[in-house]
């Protein structure tokens, strides 16, 4: 089964990105930020992720994982010895995601939010689940352990909270692409239902960025490589690093 993952981790096949049509009218809602402030991608400025940080990482094994989730989460560590694949930490509050460096003063302090896939507080109902960026490969993967909170359909993950895990991950790739981001488009087709409490891996990858416009796609496979649940495309916006996204929805 590994050496399956290992290929699946290898290559996405080159999925047909959809081109968003260039007439898209703009969007409406917060029309004419003030054009981003090019930020130099983070790919290889990630030791930030290994500070140490008050919080909580969300990311490390806990008893709810299954014995599939802890053979995949360890492989990816393995493969993090060489440099090659570096593990994310992940936070129950957006900002934490955050290096001080970039942290804009309103973001100083901490709000009583919650980043959404880390909203329950027991471990195993909801988003279990673990993020490697390879950076070399402009590349992120996720472990994803749907729990029983997330039903849909009677056994199987909801269509909504695939896309929230298909989002996180694709806009974790997207951030280390062009820094501060937002999802312009998403779109998924979902091939395959994911049973509650099995493991798929969620791979990522950029495919071109174009100015502020940064052209992903996804897809979500079993970790054994065989079924595909759903594959996805994404276009992300840089957005202007030095003000926050109420200052630029105001602007
Ligand atoms: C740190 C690492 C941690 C990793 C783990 C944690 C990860 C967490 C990740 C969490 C991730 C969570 C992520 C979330 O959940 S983000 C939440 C969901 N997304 C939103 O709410 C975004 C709402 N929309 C907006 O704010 C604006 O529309 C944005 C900012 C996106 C663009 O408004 P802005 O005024 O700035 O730019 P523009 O309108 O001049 O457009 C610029 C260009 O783009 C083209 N365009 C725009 N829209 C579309 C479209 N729909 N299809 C095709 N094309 C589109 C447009 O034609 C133009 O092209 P051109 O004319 O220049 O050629």
């Amino acid at each position: 089964m590994w050496r399956n993952c290992v290929r699946l981790a290898r290559g996405l096949g080159r999925s047909a990105v959809l081109r968003p049509d260039p007439k898209v009218s703009r969007c409406g809602v917060v029309r004419g930020l003030s054009p981003a402030v090019p930020c130099s991608p983070l790919w290889n400025s990630v030791t930030w992720l290994s500070q140490a940080r008050q919080s909580k990482d969300y990311a490390l094994p806990n008893s709810s994982w299954s014995q599939g989730m802890m053979d995949l989460y360890s492989r990816f560590l393995e493969m993090c010895k060489d440099g090659t694949w570096k593990r994310i930490p992940s936070y129950s509050n957006s900002i934490d995601h955050i290096p001080e460096s970039l942290k804009l003063t309103s973001e100083k302090e901490r709000k009583e939010t919650r980043f959404f896939p880390r909203n329950m507080n027991t471990e195993g109902v909801g988003f279990e689940y673990a993020m490697f960026l390879n950076p070399s490969e402009k590349r992120m993967v996720c472990l994803f352990q749907p729990g029983p909170y997330l039903e849909g359909h009677p056994g199987f993950a909801h269509g909504g909270s695939t896309a929230t895990i298909i989002d996180s991950t694709i806009g974790g790739c997207a951030i280390f692409a062009a820094g501060r981001v937002m999802t312009a488009n998403l779109s998924i087709n979902y091939r395959n239902p994911i049973p509650l409490g099995s493991v798929v891996l969620v791979d990522s990858k950029v495919d071109q960025v174009e100015g502020r416009k940064v052209f992903l796609s996804c897809q979500v496979r079993s970790i054994d490589g065989q079924r595909l649940h759903a594959e996805a495309t994404a276009l992300f916006i840089q957005l202007d690093s030095t003000k926050s996204l109420q200052q630029q929805m105001s602007s």
